[in-house]
């Protein structure tokens, strides 16, 4: 398999949801057995949650030993702890919360109540992601990283013609004015998430059509942020049919 960009299409959402539950709990078994720990970066998007829901209720689900999983995010909203805004409460209730997984283990990104003002809870979360670096990077190994799509092509909290998507110098940086409520955010940048091995990202829904045609055909990333992304290993664009319709054909790569 090269690296090259591939497009999984699924009948639906929930065959997309379910499908990727099980090739996650998969993969994630695979890596165990080469690596002593594994790191996943998770999105709070809708069909994010609906694949952690999936894991949770697998009955492959606890046959991962999970305290060799590190759980990171891609990025957050910059809101109190505990607020139904963030994407780290809807994955807790989605599925963390239903682990067996020391806390230690998942890594947050700070809440706008933790004494931290946005700035330096950005600085905060680098730190975080340096203390568990791999080797001589800033970053551990992301071993598989989730992405959502918005319908103007964002990806994480990187947004089209905002000056986040170019940085090249930064792992992590502060969102202020996101078009997307809440308007503070912290992001993890484009060039933390292609450090990754594996880049899935996963959208379902007609809105999401042109974004994702637009990325795959060519855009600049500046204005379809969603089109910079790339892992090093793999990059699968996991869609259902409605959100398929303006992949350009030779990009298909199997139909579910
Ligand atoms: O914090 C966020 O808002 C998400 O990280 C964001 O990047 C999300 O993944 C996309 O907006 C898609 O969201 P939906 O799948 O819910 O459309």
């Amino acid at each position: 398999m090269t690296n090259e960009r591939r497009v999984l299409i699924h009948k639906d959402a929930e065959a997309l949801t379910a499908s990727l539950a099980a090739r996650f709990l998969t993969k994630t078994l695979d890596l165990l057995d080469e690596y002593d720990r594994v790191n996943v970066v998770l999105e709070g998007g809708r069909v994010g949650i609906a694949v952690l829901e999936s894991i949770n209720a697998s009955a492959a689900r606890d046959s991962v030993d999970w305290s060799r999983v590190h759980f990171w995010w891609s990025d957050e909203r910059f809101v109190p702890a505990g607020h139904e805004d963030r994407n780290d409460v809807k994955a807790y209730s989605a599925l963390l919360d239903h682990l067996t997984i020391p806390a230690e283990n998942i890594h947050p990104m700070p809440a706008s109540d933790a004494g931290l003002d946005l700035d330096a809870a950005a600085v905060a979360y680098a730190e975080e992601l340096a203390r568990f670096a791999d080797g001589d990077s800033n970053l551990p190994r992301f071993d598989i990283t989730f992405l959502g799509v918005g319908p103007d092509g964002h990806t994480a909290s990187l947004f089209p013609g905002f000056t986040e998507v170019l940085d090249k110098d930064h792992t992590v940086l502060p969102v202020r004015n996101s078009p997307k409520p809440p308007s503070e955010r912290l992001t993890l940048t484009r060039t933390a998430i292609n450090t990754s091995r594996r880049v899935w990202v996963e959208l379902a829904g007609a809105e999401k059509a042109s974004p994702l045609g637009l990325a795959l055909a060519g855009a600049s990333y500046a204005d379809v942020p969603i089109a910079g992304v790339k892992g090093r290993r793999r990059t699968v664009f996991f869609v259902d049919e409605a959100a398929a319709s303006e992949v350009p054909e030779d990009l298909i790569a199997q139909s579910y």
